[in-house]
């Protein structure tokens, strides 16, 4: 499936989100104490007392990626360069939260594109991801829209996506298989259509880095 999606629309559907919350800070921080009450906890106990405070600081930064666009995060540094081999920025560290429990999705993107006649800051690559994760996920919705973003951004000649997550949902708790990684993929225009593209691609973020 060919995907189009511009600039435009991505921030206009970032920019959706950033509504401001109906909620106040203080509601927000009440049900915090209402969910420490049900754990059968003394809200009121002095390592306590600061905690909804705290936990509602680390949400809002754990889901800032709704308060941003991909126009200010990129910042212009998209760039007209005749380049046409394939840029990869690979093992950038995640960590989102799944949108079933709340819980962390740690793991690594590998990001590959084929440019077009332009091509991207590097650093933007690991902040797109960043922003996409910093949200409620399902990982596969992650991966597609890292992909997504790349491909409207540039329009190039093929985009590739890999994420390897591991979901704090299966391994502390439901099912607990701490030893299990999730894999998924978007793979667009050349990584979708050439399987030696494609291949390509997944020997490169196969063998051991030249850095770590
Ligand atoms: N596809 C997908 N599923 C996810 C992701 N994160 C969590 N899940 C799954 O979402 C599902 C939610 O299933 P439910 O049966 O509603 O929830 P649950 O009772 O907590 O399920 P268990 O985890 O099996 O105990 C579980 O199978 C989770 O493993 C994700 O990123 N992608
Ligand atoms: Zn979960």
């Amino acid at each position: 499936m060919t995907l189009s999606i511009s600039p435009d629309d991505i921030c206009k559907q970032t920019i959706s989100t950033e509504a401001k919350s109906p909620v106040s800070e203080a509601e927000m921080q009440q049900a915090v104490r209402t969910l420490l009450l049900g754990m059968g906890e003394d809200p009121d106990r002095e390592g306590l007392r600061d905690t909804p405070k705290r936990v509602v600081k680390a949400l809002k930064f754990l889901t800032s990626g709704y308060h941003q666009s991909l126009d200010e995060l990129l910042n212009g540094a998209v760039f007209h360069e005749d380049a046409n081999e394939m840029v990869l920025v690979r093992d950038i560290d995640l960590f989102s939260s799944c949108e079933h429990h709340i819980l962390p999705i740690l793991g690594r993107a590998h990001v590959a594109y084929i440019p077009d006649g332009k091509v991207i800051g590097l650093s933007k690559v690991a902040r797109i991801c960043e922003m996409y994760a910093r949200r409620l996920q399902v990982q596969e919705r992650l991966t597609a829209q890292i992909a997504e973003a790349l491909q409207g951004l540039l329009q190039p000649q093929g985009v590739a996506v890999v994420v390897e997550a591991t979901h704090m949902c299966m391994v502390m708790r439901g099912v607990q298989k701490p030893g299990s990684w999730t894999v998924t993929s978007a793979m667009k225009g050349a990584f979708a259509n050439d399987a030696r593209t494609r291949q390509e691609f997944m020997s490169l973020i196969r063998h051991a880095p030249a850095f770590h």
